[in-house]
């Protein structure tokens, strides 16, 4: 017998095909309110029951954890990775609602309809006080255009709003495909009337619109945030109310949740919801049953097509295959990071022993990887190729006709918009991952930590300035190695850090003569 928890309110109609099935029993109740823990195969749950490592400790017996939504921030992913437990989500389940829910909140925003309700309820009739702005012409802009601001975009259009879109992944083709103009953050902050973010939370979204970036919006500017707390500063976003520039905010999540003396909540020019994004009868319905329909598939050791940490591998596979795959996924972090604009073909070439591998898990490693700088974390080896596809890059592998020397070796072209980038790896038994050429130039290095990628002109000092600026700011380098084709041509520098640059020294170094392009990469 299966048993499953399901540990917070989740459609009994989605979840029919695990109620009904005889081979699991189902307990519908609260963490704390169960008496055994160690008797659960499966946990299931939305948003309110926070899966940490400690609570996967107390269930020995688990091996899958469902999340009936998109984001997995209550799970600790890493935990459950580290304990075997396979974690899945419901992806495109709730995109439609929560995408009808920021159109439901920018509509209510414009023409006052919180505060019109309550002033009428309680025996007012001020007309006048409630003058609206229509949506009708007006600039709206879309920061991040995946699943839910891909449908903001056709509703607004259908709106007759103009639609920017800031996404730096997104590529020209798929704009163009969705129909909307694709500019930088700056233009976007300038123009727009209405912004509204729907992108993850990472670490370059947490504060994207902070104090620097809404000094640079219109006076009267609307915002709205139904993807995550944190990526519209609330602190930033209090003074831009205060000063009057921001003139009306609409917010269904909080940096904390339920927000606990927020000031946010006392302007009446902020409207807000209890993370009502995909509380709709048919998005529960739809995650309930994504996820229903996984563990079933699960129980019944069939792929498992929404997992979002472990590869389906045997074990004996899986040990051939570990210190390519390892290696696979920081090249593709290393791609993602020193080429960040949009990209649409990436070629992989296996080249001696590890070509005779199951060779896909490796590339989805790869694009895993890749694609984990850009988008929700949500992304490993199991739906990196969907995603890929579904962002418009093309990726393919070959194995290499002509041997290089090397016992084994990885060579990745990713080919972007302005640029391309070329990386070749190989990986050493008791010695480990080698980065041995990038560009054309060959180089040796570890592919771990901070490093600092420099493109400079090889020339006589250029080196030593380098490392001089570095000292001044106290950072110190662990290791250096240095790439050319020819004395005096174009060359590289990759270098081991202790500690990664400030945005202020890199665009201090970029002003240094012989020097062409500088960054940072965290592997
Ligand atoms: N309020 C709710 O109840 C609710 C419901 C569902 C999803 N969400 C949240 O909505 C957000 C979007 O979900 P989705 O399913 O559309 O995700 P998605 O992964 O399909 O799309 C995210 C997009 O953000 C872009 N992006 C990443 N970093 C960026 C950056 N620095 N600047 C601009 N764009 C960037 C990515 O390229 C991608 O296109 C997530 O945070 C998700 O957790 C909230
Ligand atoms: O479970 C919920 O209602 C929240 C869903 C949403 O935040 C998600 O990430 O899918």
């Amino acid at each position: 017998m299966f048993h499953v928890l399901v540990a917070d309110s989740i459609s009994s109609v989605g979840l029919a095909p695990i109620l009904e099935s005889e081979d699991i029993t189902v307990v519908q109740k609260k963490v704390d309110e169960v008496e055994d823990l160690t008797v659960f195969d499966a946990i299931l749950v939305r948003s309110a029951t926070k899966v940490t490592e400690d609570l996967i400790k107390q269930m020995p017996n688990l091996k899958i954890i469902g999340r009936a939504g998109v984001g997995v921030d209550n799970i600790d992913v890493e935990a459950a990775t580290r304990h075997g437990v396979v974690v899945i989500n419901a992806p495109n389940g709730n995109t439609v609602s929560t995408a009808e829910h920021t159109f439901a909140m920018m509509m209510a925003l414009l023409r006052h309809i919180p505060q019109a309700n309550a002033s009428v309820k309680s025996g007012e009739w001020k007309r006048s006080q409630y003058l609206g702005t229509e949506l009708y012409n007006k600039q709206l802009g879309i920061i991040g255009l995946g699943r839910i601001g891909s449908e903001i975009a056709k509703r607004a259009k259908a709106f007759g709003m103009n639609v920017l879109v800031f996404d730096p992944f997104l590529t020209k083709e798929r704009a163009k495909k969705i129909g909307v103009n694709s500019c930088t953050l700056d233009e976007l902050l300038q123009e727009a009337d209405i912004i509204t973010v729907h992108t993850p939370l990472t670490k370059e979204t947490k504060g994207l619109l902070g104090r620097d970036n809404l000094a640079k919006t219109k006076q009267g500017v609307y915002l709205l945030n139904c993807a995550r707390g944190g990526i519209i500063d609330e602190e930033a976003l209090v003074e831009y109310l205060e000063n009057g520039h921001v003139k009306g905010v609409a917010l269904d999540v909080f940096e904390v949740e339920p927000p606990k003396n927020n000031k946010l909540l006392t302007y009446d020019q902020v409207i807000v919801t209890p993370h009502l994004g995909a509380s709709t009868k048919e998005a529960q319905l739809s995650v309930a049953s994504q996820v229903a329909e996984e563990v079933l598939k699960f129980l019944n050791g069939k792929p498992v097509s929404s997992s979002i940490n472990l590869p389906t591998l045997t074990k004996e596979v899986y040990e051939k295959i570990q210190p390519f795959y390892k290696m696979a996924k920081k090249i593709g972090k290393l791609a993602s990071q020193c080429m960040k604009e949009p990209v649409s073909d990436i070629e992989i070439v296996y080249e001696g022993s590890v070509s005779e591998l199951e060779t896909s898990f490796i590339t989805k490693s790869f694009l895993s990887g890749f694609l984990s700088e850009r988008i929700a974390s949500t992304v490993n080896e199991v739906n990196a190729g969907i995603i890929a596809g579904e962002r418009g890059i093309n990726y393919s592998e070959k194995i290499a006709t002509n041997r290089s020397g090397y016992e084994n070796c990885i060579s990745i072209l990713v080919d972007g918009e302005s640029s391309s980038f070329r990386v070749k790896a190989t990986y050493i038994p008791h010695y480990g991952e080698r980065i041995i050429e990038i560009n054309g130039y060959d180089i040796d290095f570890y592919p771990t930590g901070e490093l600092l990628y420099i493109q400079h002109i090889d020339k006589p000092g250029v080196i030593g300035r380098v490392g001089n600026k570095l000292g001044e700011h106290q950072i110190n380098i662990a290791t250096m190695q240095v790439g050319r084709k020819e004395a005096g041509g174009e060359a590289i520098m990759m270098l081991s850090l202790d500690k990664p640059l400030e945005q202020a020294l890199i665009d201090d170094l970029l002003t240094m003569d012989d020097i062409v392009f500088v960054r940072n990469i965290h592997l």
